[in-house]
């Protein structure tokens, strides 16, 4: 039985920026992913147990749980990222199912979830693909308001790593998304009535209309990158202190983070720090961990502070 964390932004940017970021900039980032895929390779999982949020591609406001975990899943292929089934383990996401009721957890489940960049990003860059090892994908919402408190992500994260806990497996958890950013996510309360169609049933686009959006995040990166778009700024200083939290071994620490106040501080889509939340919850839930890596910098070309962390159980090696 062990555990090991990953946390890290993700960014549709990554692939497709038209204003890149300063050379020593990706330099950066690739020494971060470079890092988390040796941290990877070296534990060598036996089990990976994705949270990730989802930008309206396999949840829309016809059914949005707080948070659900795929039996099965397929990842749409979106800003270039690989398209196909994930390789689900059925029988380990059913069991995750099983002990969050049972811990009290309302969770949710998919027999056809489907994912987009924020499962599939962590997955090509730790292990180069969708199906190199196999995967408890959990969906945890981050883009569409209303949320549930954090205490209730920290409970279903610590539900889950109960479970992990106990099995003989060496999983990896991996959290996808933050930091501050408030890339440009149609928001239900100022969209338009053809917006707001698309947010409670946009499945399966046509090719145009996901030309059409990936062209709007790409052009408002260059000019948010240029400082000339209605975008809230990146917030370092909220970033820091969020890993300072992460870090801290004491998820409790998750309670206060209330979610107007993040849409304030951080950006409409702060929120997908609950997939950092419901991973560092799991972690600990197997006991003290201590971080072995840790990288930090706001990137405006990607429209995130971004951030990566690795952690284990302490005293495991
Ligand atoms: O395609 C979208 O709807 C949003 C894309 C997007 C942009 C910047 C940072 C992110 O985390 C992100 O997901
Ligand atoms: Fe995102």
């Amino acid at each position: 039985m062990s555990l090991a964390l990953i946390a890290m932004s993700h960014s549709p940017l990554l692939h497709t920026a038209e204003l890149p970021p300063a050379p020593e900039v990706r330099a950066r980032v690739d020494g971060a992913f470079e890092a988390i895929h040796a941290f990877a390779a070296e534990y060598d999982p036996t089990l990976v147990v994705v949270f990730a949020p989802d930008h309206y591609n396999g949840f829309f406001y016809d059914l949005m749980p707080p948070f659900c975990v795929g039996l099965a899943a397929e990842a749409i292929g979106d800003y270039g990222t690989e398209a196909g089934p994930l390789s689900v383990d059925e029988a380990y996401a059913l069991a995750v199912v099983r002990h969050a009721q049972q811990a009290d957890i309302d969770m949710t489940l998919s027999r056809r979830m489907e994912v987009d960049h924020g499962a599939v990003q962590p997955l090509e860059t730790l292990f180069g693909g969708l199906d190199a090892k196999p995967v408890v994908p959990v969906f945890v919402n981050g883009v569409a308001a209303p949320f549930v408190p954090m205490r209730r992500i920290r409970a279903m994260g610590q539900a889950v790593g109960d479970y992990l806990a106990s099995l003989d497996e060496r999983v990896l958890v991996i959290a996808s998304g933050g930091l501050s950013h408030d890339p440009p996510v149609p928001q239900w309360d100022t969209a338009s009535a053809g917006v707001r169609e698309g947010l409670i049933d946009g499945r399966h686009p046509s090719p145009e209309a996901r030309e059409a959006r990936q062209r709007r995040v790409i052009e408002g990166a260059a000019a948010f990158a240029r400082g000339e778009a209605p975008i809230r700024d990146l917030n370092p200083d909220w970033d820091r202190a969020f890993m300072a939290d992460c870090a801290a071994g004491d998820p409790a620490r998750f309670d206060a983070y209330e979610a107007e106040q993040m849409t304030e501080d951080a950006g409409h889509s702060s929120h997908e720090v609950r997939t950092w939340v419901a991973a560092f919850s799991a972690l600990a839930a197997a006991g003290a961990y201590e971080t072995t890596l840790e990288y930090y910098e706001a990137i405006p070309e990607y429209i995130a502070g971004f951030g990566v962390m690795a952690a284990r159980t302490a005293g495991e090696r």
